[in-house]
């Protein structure tokens, strides 16, 4: 990946640009939204990758970061999940300002985000219990037991409690995800960011994890932000998304996915999500 130089970025930025940038700008965030954004850049260092980002994310929604290659989905959540601090512009997390806040209450907050990575990132040398369990160990003063009993359940919620003492090498990468989303929710976090949690999957494993993401939200409400351009997934599971353009560095619009490819008015959305002849 390359990094644009600042000076060129802004070049780019008002050669580009449209004149008027259609109904993002006119969809309201929700009043009651769980995450909202107010007009918030991210990037790194002087460098913008998306500016002037403000939408809401509905408490209990599956919410899809979606755009091209290289048009920040990652860089976003990001810094949604507290990673990266925004360059301008407010996070607010059930109305309050999470980059403003002190370092203590953001550790406190972070606490409730549970994170899955691409590939997983489970440790080779642990059971997918001890996977499980680390977070427990690291955040909680809970005893063993009560840590051995926490690391089943989640297990069994994503459908292998039969597989606690196997090893990461020992499944299937449609397994380990799930060992990932598993551990992401150790903590019982109210919001699960997921990036890009269908790539390197076969279809049949990228619909049966699409299928416990949906299953999870229904049982524990939990708030899902997924990072995807798999169509299929997004046609699956979401409730609302966010489209970010790379060469305008904005949001374009927000809405349910299905909606936006039938009556979004911008053709590159459109043509984003109608892909394939889906
Ligand atoms: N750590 C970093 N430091 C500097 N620039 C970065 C860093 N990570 C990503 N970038 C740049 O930020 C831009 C957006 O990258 P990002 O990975 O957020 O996009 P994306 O939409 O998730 O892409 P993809 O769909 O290809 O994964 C790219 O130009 C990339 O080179």
């Amino acid at each position: 990946m390359s990094t644009p130089a600042a000076e060129d970025t802004t070049d780019r930025m008002s050669a580009e640009a449209p004149t008027t940038l259609p109904s993002a700008a006119a969809t309201s965030p929700p009043a009651d939204a769980h995450i909202l954004l107010d007009t918030v850049s991210v990037g790194y260092g002087e460098t913008v990758i998306q500016h002037d980002l403000s939408f809401g994310v509905r408490r209990g929604d599956v919410f899809i970061i979606m755009g091209g290659s290289g048009s920040g989905k990652s860089t976003l959540m990001r810094s949604l999940s507290g990673l990266l601090a925004p360059q301008a512009g407010r996070i607010l997390f059930d109305g309050e300002s999470f980059w403003d806040a002190p370092l203590r209450e953001r550790t406190r907050r972070m606490r409730r985000n549970g994170v899955m990575y691409q590939s997983g990132a489970l440790w080779s040398s642990m059971t997918l219990e001890e996977n499980v369990a680390l977070p427990l160990e690291q955040y909680t003063d809970l005893r063993r037991s009560q840590i051995h009993d926490i690391a089943v359940y989640k297990l069994a919620l994503v459908g292998l409690a039969a597989y606690c003492d196997y090893y990461p090498s020992e499944i299937s990468g449609g397994m380990r995800k799930r060992v990932g989303v598993a551990r992401a929710m150790a903590l019982d976090p109210d919001i699960l960011f997921f990036d890009e949690p269908s790539a390197g999957l076969d279809p049949l494993s990228a619909r049966l994890l699409d299928d416990l993401i949906l299953e999870l939200r229904e049982s524990l409400g939990t708030t899902m932000v997924v990072v995807t351009h798999d169509l299929a997934s997004i046609f699956a599971i979401a409730d609302d998304s966010v489209f970010l353009d790379a060469a305008t560095q904005t949001m374009l619009t927000t809405g349910n996915p299905r909606d936006l490819r039938e009556h979004c008015e911008i053709k590159l959305v459109r043509d984003f999500l109608s892909r394939g002849g889906e």
